[in-house]
């Protein structure tokens, strides 16, 4: 189970109790500390991790704005709920314009207090998770190809990137439209906000709209708490919506509206929450296809679709075989720790003019088979039977 650290700094001690005793009758994994003061509390910060702390605006020596100020730099991902008293309501609203997740007032809210605790510590479970999958693939984002193609799609990511407007990227499985997004992400603004991706395709029809837009407890049978969306996840970065064409009539309508008001609301709750999100799409369907047949919202489609970036089969540029071919198989040996293997030229050749329909992840596939079996070179026969795994 997850463990959440909590700090609770607060200068009266009776509140301090309070808190302390709500948080740990309310749930086992919640682990309490507690300091007296902002200076012992940001001491306590520096030193340890926490998944959240408590804060006390106003306390002698170091009151709670400055402690969220320094610890909003030591410890960037760490979420702060302030605790406001009656005069300093004004300040509250303005610790969250300093990165504060959320206020409460003093005396606490049982109910207010635990929800926003909870919240809060759902956002940092999937900033963790964003992060982690960021590392993950991070060192696999390389854009290999010299091509005209190639350089015509970094040119197009160089000019859009900045830019907020939305773009719709289609091309067919494997072909890189999800390398396209992240660089897209990567050379904007927006790069040290979350990427977050959602697989339209892998998710079933009815939580596909729980996956996008959170849920509240009870909405239905499996919601035993509340849960942010990627949406909120993806809050001041960039939303990867992959395989839209897969998306329901209704999670359609749905976005419709987040992308035209900038709002959403948790499945089962009627409460707005504002959302700043560049929507990246992609598609390997013809999309004016859907529309024609009812399966796809036109006005939708033209949100969607500001910028057209339409990535070219492997097949439309076999130019770039060789340099992928000496990417995938310096990356699988880098993996392996074994020495770089080169493939004789009649195998690169053959390789090049094999009809790639699986695109660019056949060929990685294939070229990492070839590689951890130890051969340079290839039979026909050897190349259509990894392809087809
Ligand atoms: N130009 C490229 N240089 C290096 N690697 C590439 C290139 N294009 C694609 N790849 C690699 O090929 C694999 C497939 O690419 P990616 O996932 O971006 O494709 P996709 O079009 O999003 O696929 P799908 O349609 O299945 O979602 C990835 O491992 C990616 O890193």
């Amino acid at each position: 189970m997850f463990m959440a650290r909590i700090l609770v700094i607060e200068d009266e001690a009776a509140i301090r109790r309070v808190l302390v005793k709500i948080l740990t009758e309310e749930n086992d994994a919640y682990q309490v500390e507690e300091a007296e003061n902002g200076a012992e509390g940001l001491e306590k910060l520096k030193k340890q991790e926490y998944d959240l702390v408590l804060c006390d605006i106003k306390m002698p020596k170091m009151d709670g704005v400055e402690v969220l100020e320094a610890g909003r730099k030591s410890k960037p991902e760490t979420p702060f709920i302030m605790i406001s008293g009656h005069g300093d309501l004004d300040t509250a609203v303005q610790t969250m314009r300093m990165g504060a997740f959320d206020y409460i007032s003093k005396p606490p809210d049982l109910n207010r207090l635990l929800t926003t605790v909870r919240n809060a510590l759902d956002r940092k479970e999937l900033v963790a998770e964003n992060r982690i999958l960021k590392k993950k693939v991070s060192k696999n984002f390389q854009m290999v190809g010299e091509s005209d193609e190639i350089h015509g799609i970094k040119e197009m990511i160089d000019k859009v990137a900045p830019t907020d407007a939305r773009v719709l990227i289609t091309g067919s499985n494997g072909t890189g439209k999800e390398l396209v997004a992240h660089w897209i992400h990567q050379k904007s603004p927006r790069s040290s906000a979350p990427f977050v991706e959602v697989n339209c395709a892998a998710i079933p029809s009815e939580l596909i709209e729980s996956e996008l837009f959170g849920h509240v407890k009870g909405a239905f049978t499996s919601a035993v708490k509340d849960r942010a969306g990627k949406f909120e996840a993806a809050n001041k970065g960039t939303l990867f919506l992959d395989e839209i064409g897969d998306m329901s009539l209704s999670a359609q309508a749905k976005v419709l509206r987040a992308l035209q008001e900038s709002k959403v609301s948790r499945v089962g709750s009627d409460k707005d929450i504002k959302v700043d999100v560049r929507v990246v799409a992609a598609t390997n369907k013809d999309l004016q296809k859907e529309i024609s047949e009812g399966k796809f919202r036109e006005d939708l489609y033209h949100r969607l679709a500001v910028i057209l970036i339409r990535v070219p089969s492997l097949n439309d540029r076999r130019e770039d075989i060789p340099l992928l071919i000496e990417h995938f198989s310096g990356k699988i040996a880098e993996e392996q720790g074994t020495a770089p293997k080169g493939f004789t030229e009649k195998a690169i050749k053959l390789l090049q003019d094999y009809d790639w329909t699986g695109n660019v992840r056949e060929l990685r596939n294939v070229v990492e088979r070839l590689v951890i079996l130890g051969g340079k070179e290839v039979s026909e026969e050897d190349v259509r039977l990894f392809a087809s795994k």
